[in-house]
């Protein structure tokens, strides 16, 4: 009778767990083939209907370096709010730029402002709770976004990976940037890390506005409106910009179909900085198609200071057949580079909160602006090549020559890949 009893109880968490895993839609297989390039108002069409919001003109958009000019800014923005403020952010733990969010998020809840908060639960785990009663105490509303439950344990692996503040529903902020004090600095040593956000102003912002509310909803139950939320936004530049959100609860294909699609369309030249590169199928096959038609496909990743050993020697696993397709890999050599950049034929511009792995392609919640402006891609360009000018091209002999350890590593990691 307990045998019959214990394999039946046995049997009946294994259904949940699969039943919790379980994800029955398909998603991309195939490789999209260059059509229309960048530059062709057809690609823009497309992406501006196949990624979500619509690409939006009259915005501008101007580019953090490093924590130096990032936090004073963000700081700056929620001290002057008068209506709103609306933050969601992946990582946030405790120390002196978490003090300062706190403190400064705290002052304006006093003052009437009406303050929310969401952080991931995850990402929030070294985030001590004095600064949450803080806030909560101000006035603030703070969630944790999916937090540990028996019921939600299918859920548990998906995240918010979302960076995105808003202030007075007509400023924007988003990025790389964690609240975390490794992001002070200018990446002056390996205890300061390389980051860029971004300051947007104009149409654009209510796109932020309504993917802070998509994951508000799914916390609260709530929705965030009215013209403390909403104000009409003038133009503020001619950018074209739009951002688009993904997660595995609904457009979870969107930021893989947009570097595919942007990839796809390249005529000249790809420069990718990416934080966490781990490349699946598809995109190293887009890749080395870029090669192919004569696209120069330059790739910065982080060097030995990355702060996840298990991403570099999956990332690593690929690099071989992307070298020998031509792409050219450099990593930067003085601190953890925590960008995500994508810069195509000096036209479009990718930024957000998304990294170049499946992780953020299938299991995070993320958003990502997209910037089409010549001189916005060019000074983004030069950001680049900036960086470059701090990193040492990694060559298919190095590889070639990586120790047998680190070879038996790799193929240990490989298939855990999806979940890094
Ligand atoms: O997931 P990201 O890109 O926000 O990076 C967070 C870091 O991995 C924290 O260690």
């Amino acid at each position: 009778m307990s045998i019959i009893l214990v394999t039946s109880l046995l049997t009946l968490v294994a259904i949940v767990v699969a039943m919790n895993f379980a994800t029955p839609e398909k998603k991309l297989e195939r490789r999209i083939e260059h059509g229309s390039t960048v530059r062709d108002p057809q690609f823009r069409r497309e992406m501006s209907v196949m990624l979500g919001p619509g690409l939006l003109p009259g915005n501008h958009v101007r580019d953090l370096q490093n924590g130096d000019d990032i936090f004073p800014a963000m700081l700056d923005a929620i001290r002057a709010a008068e209506r709103s403020i609306n933050f969601e952010t992946y990582i946030y733990w405790s120390g002196d730029v978490g003090r300062q969010f706190a403190d400064a998020l705290s002052e304006r809840a006093r003052a009437g402002v009406q303050v929310s908060v969401l952080l991931d639960w995850l990402g929030s785990v070294k985030m001590d709770d004095a600064l949450l009663r803080q806030m909560t105490e101000a006035g603030a509303q703070v969630e944790k976004y999916r937090p540990l439950k028996w019921y939600n344990l299918g859920r548990i692996n998906n995240r918010t990976h979302r960076k995105i503040l808003v202030i007075d529903g007509k400023l924007g902020f988003t990025g790389g940037v964690g609240i975390a004090d490794q992001w002070n600095g200018h990446a002056q040593d390996a205890d300061h890390w390389r980051d860029m956000h971004f300051r947007v102003d104009g149409p654009v912002v209510a796109q932020f506005q309504a993917a802070f509310n998509d994951n508000w909803i799914k916390s609260t139950g709530k929705v965030l409106n009215g013209p403390g939320h909403f104000p009409s936004i003038p133009p503020a530049g001619d950018m074209d910009a739009h951002m688009f959100i993904a997660s595995p609860a609904g457009g979870s294909e969107s930021m893989h179909l947009m570097y595919l699609m942007s990839i796809a369309a390249s005529a000249e030249s790809i420069d990718l900085e990416a934080a966490y590169f781990v490349p699946d199928a598809l995109i190293l096959q887009a890749l080395l198609a870029a090669c192919r038609r004569g696209v120069r496909v330059r790739v910065l990743l982080p060097g030995r200071h990355i702060d996840s050993a298990t991403v570099r020697l999956a990332s690593r696993a690929h690099w071989g057949e992307l070298l020998r397709g031509g792409v050219e890999v450099y990593e930067y050599q003085p601190t953890m580079m925590h960008n995500k950049l994508l810069v195509v034929d000096r036209t479009m511009v990718s930024v957000g909160s998304t990294n170049f792995d499946v992780r953020s392609f299938r299991l995070n919640d993320e958003a990502s602006m997209n910037v089409y402006d010549r001189a916005f891609a060019l000074r983004m360009t030069a950001v680049f090549e900036d960086d470059l000018a701090h990193a040492v091209r990694y060559t298919w002999d190095m590889w070639r020559a990586r120790p047998l350890r680190e070879k038996v590593l790799e193929a240990l990691v490989l298939p855990f890949k999806s979940q890094l």
